[in-house]
């Protein structure tokens, strides 16, 4: 009954041959998912503001993986018509992954509201110029070579919980999962399929960068998820999308909390189907035992610096 039910019907997303676009491939889980991608046989296209680091992430593309067909792309994706511009240069794409992204945790009281309007303008807005700039070729394409495409956009495991310390940041990230819900049904009938990826904690430029600030009980409580290296990450991802899997988790406490949130989000696996039947009261229980003791480790937190103070 549930290989009846799940939908949209599962996909094969080819890479080899294909043209792959990766926002903020310069650096971390892009450069990593774009070096994969290039391996695999895709012409693959970068897109971030630095130029002369995507020069570097380039070089370094074409050294590991003998291709020497990477385009390269400085834009910022808050300038809507930067990014216009930019996909008109890059040429249709087949596989469009919105991975750029900012973070800094702190807590909201403390935090500017230009550094909010900051992350949602960019992991947000900037997601919303790429996707319509894209789509019109994007459908063209899938029309022509009668192959499936895919959009994928990274989100994150503060995507799926709330996270102290992540206000602005797990709101940009949840934000993009009602985008790609939306979206999976309006491209659905043009052979597209949308994949949300979560990581927890991955190492990359960005999170030593994002180190220097993090209160410590953000770091106590993204914790709960085990750390990963980029390169792990980006096959999770690119298995993921494909697979044409409509979300995409990275680690096993991952497969938990996709279980524990899977709330209304299409699935095309019949096993995920009957898994995320079957687990819904167990992982709700999980999930409080998780709440119960982030909210104890906040309490005593609080109770040990008033003693010092
Ligand atoms: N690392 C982690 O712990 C996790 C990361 N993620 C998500 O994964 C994605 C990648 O993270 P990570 O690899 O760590 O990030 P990095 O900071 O290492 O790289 C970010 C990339 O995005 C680009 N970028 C940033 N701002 C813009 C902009 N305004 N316009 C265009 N490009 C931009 C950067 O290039 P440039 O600065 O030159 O523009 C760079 O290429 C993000 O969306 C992040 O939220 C999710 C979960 C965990
Ligand atoms: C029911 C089962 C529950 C399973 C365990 C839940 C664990 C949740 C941990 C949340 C971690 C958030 C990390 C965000 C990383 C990130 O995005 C930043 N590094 C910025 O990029």
């Amino acid at each position: 009954a549930l290989a009846f039910l799940a939908r949209p019907r599962a996909a094969r997303v080819p890479l080899k041959g294909r043209h792959v676009l990766i926002t903020g491939g310069s650096s971390g889980i892009g450069l990593a998912m774009a070096t994969a991608a290039a391996r695999e046989g895709a012409r693959v296209s970068i897109l971030a503001r630095n130029l002369a680091r995507l020069e570097e992430a380039r070089a370094a593309i074409q050294r590991e993986s003998g291709r020497g067909d990477v385009g390269v792309h400085a834009a910022d994706v808050r300038d809507a018509d930067a990014v216009a511009r930019a996909l008109r240069e890059a040429g249709p794409v087949d596989v469009l992954v919105c991975n750029h992204g900012v973070f800094v945790p702190q807590e909201l009281e403390r935090q500017d509201m230009e550094e909010i309007k900051w992350m949602v303008d960019i992991n947000l807005m900037g997601t919303f110029h790429l996707i319509k700039a894209a789509l019109p070729a994007m459908k063209a394409r899938t029309r022509e070579t009668r192959l499936p495409g895919s959009i994928a956009i990274m989100s994150s495991q503060a995507g799926q919980v709330g996270v102290y310390g992540y206000t602005a940041y797990s709101a940009s990230k949840f934000a993009l999962r009602g985008l790609g819900e939306a979206l999976q049904h309006e491209v659905i009938m043009d052979n597209i399929h949308v994949s949300l990826i979560f990581p927890p904690d991955t190492e990359t430029p960005g999170f030593e960068e994002e180190q220097k600030r993090r209160p410590e009980l953000t770091n106590i409580i993204a914790a709960s998820s085990g750390g990963m290296k980029a390169n792990d990450v980006a096959k999770k991802a690119l298995d993921g999308i494909k697979s044409g899997k409509f979300i995409v988790p990275c680690n096993f406490d991952g497969a938990m909390l996709a279980i524990a949130t899977a709330g209304l989000s299409p699935q095309s696996s019949p096993v995920m189907a009957f898994l995320e039947v079957i687990g819904a009261g167990l992982m709700r229980f999980v999930a409080l035992c998780f709440q119960w003791n982030w909210f104890s480790t906040i309490e005593s937190y609080y109770a040990k610096n008033k003693k010092r103070e």
